[in-house]
């Protein structure tokens, strides 16, 4: 049975740190929206209501009615090119929902693609459950939850995703709500929670929220809820162009339909009833009572003057009025899990995923296998004569260049990992530290893998400079390379949104790096501007080169052989300062602590670029909100009331 019934949810409640309960209520909400081709257009015009604990209220109507952007306002987290008036009051007071207050499940399914759904609910119970909840308890609670959400038959499937198919679209939707309502918030919003559920799954699933109201404020934009699961709404906010047509008891809807004209046929869904009559979008005259066919416009006036004028726009007024009265407590903020532990168990999941995404690094090793042997035997046997130093230095030169640069192959999955990273960060699940930490201990093994046996394979069939601490240090400039390029495209996924446009401009800066590394064109020969300074003191392939070079030609004594006849052994050292132009101030361990330093303040700039996103946003938000009152102002106002 999908539904365990309350005596679980009561033992859970238990398990967790007892809030107090969460009065919601939001007044003459006003919400515009402003682009470049459109210009600006109202939202939300001037919507009143409130949400209670106890009670499951929904919020219904036609697609682009304004449903996601009432979950948005009320929850504190409005999209930027938005602006907004109105009073939001949380138990009486003006406040920030904080984490661990409130839990929103978002209208996209946002996962790890490669993790089962009992790993993807084990380690988001894990990060989100309390530090000092023993893990037998936290395995307990997601088992519960997981059978609670009828996913007990899909423990063990991969959830799946654009790599490959897993469990279906309404079981992901379940997970999500599933890893949301681990903690049991008093404050619970979900968006679309039955979007592409079928109709009994939608029934159980809404069940089993509409099970946990006790104690708890439930807001749930739906669409088309079939009969059942309408009956289990206490509350229906009904909205038709961002304006209220209906708000009250969701029992009562039927009634106010058939006293403003438009009765519910009998054995017809009630929703459906409520969502063809609004539904503008598709303008067919309707019958009403006695008076004749109307347009949908003006069936939609007529309800909202019928609504305006009933006992529930008063009852409406005054439950609200009642709320603001009511100086109940300020939410305070719970503790999330440690950082230590945050990043342990960070580092252990994307491991694992890492582990099971093909895409991530196994298609790479094969590759690099294949490259390494191509290499291996373009270059077989390079041997010690004045024609292996062009030979040495261009096979170098493509390892440290070519070879790195295919470590962009892992963007794909980055950016799904990224997706996932920034809605886990936006619930509040963990911070950017802990992401970064964990992805970068995560990828180590994989990095060095892939490093050590293709770097192997090329490195010995060449026959490159004998000895282990070449083979070593060859091995790590590659290894510290790729962990570069891959923190160079990190960088450039915090900035460019789109996965196509990153790959480009990754590719991009890649090249010129290249470009001004001191091979294609020797660093004396570099133009000064821009090429040279600062292009070839930036670009790590500058150090990469220079370290494999200096690893490579140190030490190394060349045959100059003309005719047969040895004429001199010419020494490493010369060449690599003479016709590579190396500076030999320094030895190629400095370039490899150069490398590992830039490493470092890559990551730290992801770090920065993901932090100064998380930090302007509420900025934006909170100034947003405390100008609020004058933000659409009157002109606007009168614009959108005429419209009304
Ligand atoms: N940031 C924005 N900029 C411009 N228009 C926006 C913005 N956010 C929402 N809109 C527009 O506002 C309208 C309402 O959007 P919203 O997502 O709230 O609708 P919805 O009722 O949740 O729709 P659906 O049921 O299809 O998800 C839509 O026409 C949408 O295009």
């Amino acid at each position: 049975m999908p539904n365990q019934g309350p005596k679980n949810v009561v033992e859970l409640a238990e398990a967790v740190p007892k809030n107090g309960e969460v009065f919601l209520k939001w007044e003459d909400l006003w919400v515009r929206a402003s682009n470049i081709k459109d210009g600006s257009k109202a939202i939300l015009k001037g919507l009143t209501g409130y949400a209670r604990p106890g009670e499951l209220l929904a919020i219904m109507g036609p697609s682009g009615c304004g449903k996601s952007t009432l979950l948005d306002t009320i929850a504190g987290r409005l999209r930027s090119g938005t602006r907004q008036s109105g009073d939001i009051l949380i138990n009486g007071h003006k406040q920030t929902l904080a984490y661990g207050t409130f839990a929103y499940v978002t209208q996209d399914d946002t996962l790890l693609a490669t993790l089962t759904v009992k790993e993807a609910v084990y380690y988001s119970a894990e990060l989100q459950l309390p530090n000092s909840m023993p893990k037998s308890k936290k395995k307990e609670i997601a088992d519960i939850t997981i059978k609670e959400m009828g996913l007990q038959d899909a423990m063990e499937t991969r959830i799946g995703g654009w790599s490959g198919k897993g469990i279906s679209g309404g079981q992901k939707r379940r997970v999500s709500i599933c890893m949301e309502i681990l903690t049991r918030p008093k404050l619970l919003f979900l968006d679309e929670p039955t979007s592409g559920l079928d109709s009994a799954a939608s029934y159980y699933v809404m069940k089993t929220i509409a099970s946990q109201c006790k104690g708890r404020t439930i807001v749930a934009s739906i669409h088309q809820p079939s009969a059942e699961v309408f009956a289990l709404f206490h509350s229906l906010c009904l909205l038709s162009s961002g304006r209220t047509v209906y708000f009250g008891p969701a029992s009562a809807a039927i009634e106010f339909f058939a006293l403003s004209g438009f009765p519910c046929p009998t054995l017809q869904n009630p929703s459906d009833h409520f969502l063809k009559t609004i539904n503008s979008d598709f303008d067919q005259d309707i019958e009403e009572g006695s008076t004749g066919r109307k347009t949908t416009e003006e069936v939609i006036n007529i309800l909202i003057k019928s609504y305006r004028s009933s006992d529930k726009y008063n009852a409406v007024q005054s439950q609200v009025a009642e709320i603001c009265k009511q100086e109940g407590e300020i939410l305070e903020k719970r503790s999330h899990v440690s950082f230590t532990n945050q990043s342990f168990v960070l580092t252990r999941r994307s491991f694992v995923n890492m582990c099971h995404d093909l895409g991530y690094y196994w298609l790479r090793l094969a590759v690099y296998v294949v490259i390494a042997i191509g290499l291996g035997t373009i270059y077989y046997d390079v041997g010690f004569s004045t024609a292996s130093v062009q030979a040495r230095g261009t096979m170098l030169m493509f390892v440290a260049s070519f070879i790195t640069f295919m470590a962009i192959g892992g963007f794909p999955s980055f950016v799904e990992d990224l997706k996932v990273f920034q809605l886990e960060k936006l619930n509040g699940h963990y911070g950017s530290g802990s992401f970064v930490i964990a992805n970068t201990l995560s990828s180590m093994p994989y990095l060095l893998l892939v490093s050590l046996i293709p770097g192997a394979i090329a490195y010995f069939l060449t026959g490159l400079q004998n000895g282990v601490e070449h083979f070593i240090y060859f091995v790590l400039v590659l290894f510290t390379c790729m962990m570069l390029v891959e923190s160079l495209m990190m960088i450039v996924a915090s900035i460019v949104p789109n996965f196509l446009m990153g790959i480009i401009t990754g590719a991009g800066l890649q090249a010129l790096m290249i470009l001004s590394g001191g091979f294609f064109r020797l660093p004396s020969d570099l133009p000064k501007p821009f090429w040279k300074y600062p292009l070839h003191y930036v670009a790590f392939h500058t150090y990469a080169f220079e370290g494999l070079f200096k690893n490579e030609l140190e030490g190394l004594k060349i045959q100059d052989v003309q005719k047969g006849k040895l004429v001199q052994m010419i020494n490493g050292e010369d060449i690599l300062r003479n016709t590579w132009q190396m500076n030999m101030n320094y030895s190629k361990w400095v370039d490899l602590a150069i490398l590992l330093g830039m490493v470092v303040f890559y990551r730290l700039l992801f770090l920065l670029f993901v932090k100064a996103g998380e930090k302007v946003k509420p900025t934006i938000r909170a100034f947003i909100s405390s100008t609020s009152p004058n933000q659409i102002n009157t002109a606007e106002r009168h614009l959108d009331e005429f419209d009304t």
